[in-house]
């Protein structure tokens, strides 16, 4: 069900609203949320964790490039997806048309620590946010955005301190470009499916989609990795034998 009229008093009108699939995401608990957060090294153990599980999930950072460096956010997908315009930018700016980015009515529906992601389309040199669009992230507590496609104002989303992983970096922006299409649907992302309230875990080495409905299995087998990994490192700080860590090592180490 749609309950859009929650969220009124915060919706700009840049895309029609039913195009807003839903605003009633499902989301892991804060619990859950700060259990990964307090875990070094996540997306690499939750990548090999997809692995056994048979879930294709995993991006590597090459792909999507994390605009500062140094962040790591956990948190549930809401989603954006966009597609091509037909008109050219000048019939744009020569006629005043609409522009059609919608990520102000993305995080309008959001919740504090949700994780905005969109699909651009493949468009990485065309800008589907920037400097403002990542201030009003920021405001609305967002935790941080995913986009495969472009992201411009660079320098501002460093001044803001605010977390962003894309997969271009443009001074082209997407008005008269592209269109938002829907909000809060299935997407694709560096050919990785997202839905709404799939927990996006993102470090400097990549992006991990967690289906939302193994987001509980993840958690369980991630702590155990993690403690794992924490024996094997003190145990080769340590000066342990060849024979010692032969046992322990990968690839038997999960
Ligand atoms: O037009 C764009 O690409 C978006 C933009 O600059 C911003 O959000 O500041
Ligand atoms: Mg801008």
């Amino acid at each position: 069900m749609n309950r859009l009229q929650d969220y009124e008093n915060r919706l700009m009108g840049l895309i029609p609203p039913e195009r807003i699939k839903t605003a009633d995401v499902p989301r892991p608990s804060q619990e859950i949320i700060d259990a990964f957060y307090e875990m070094e090294g996540l997306t690499p153990t939750i990548s090999d964790i997809l692995d056994s599980l048979g879930v294709k999930g995993a991006i590597p950072a090459s792909s999507l490039r994390p605009v500062i460096p140094g962040k790591k956010i956990v948190g549930p997908a809401i989603t954006i997806r966009y597609i091509p315009e037909r008109i050219t930018p000048d019939y744009g700016f020569a006629n005043q048309e609409k522009a059609k980015l919608a990520d102000r009515d993305l995080y309008a529906i959001g919740k504090e620590g949700d994780v905005p992601v969109f699909d651009a389309a493949g468009l990485k040199d065309i800008s589907v946010m920037g400097g403002l669009s990542a201030l009003v992230a920021k405001k609305w507590k967002m935790a941080g955005n995913i986009v495969d496609g472009g992201v411009r104002d660079i320098d501002t989303i460093r001044q803001l301190d605010y977390p962003v992983w894309s997969s271009g970096q443009t001074p082209i922006t997407g008005k008269y470009r592209v269109e938002a299409i829907e909000i809060n649907v299935p997407i694709t992302i560096q050919g990785i499916r997202v839905h709404p309230g799939d927990l996006i875990v993102a470090d400097d080495s990549g992006v991990v989609v967690v289906p939302f409905e193994k987001i509980e299995v993840v958690l369980e087998k991630t702590k155990e990795a993690a403690e794992k990994e924490k024996k094997i490192t003190e145990l080769i700080e340590s000066g342990a034998s060849i024979e010692e860590m032969k046992k322990i090592l990968p690839p038997s180490k999960w």
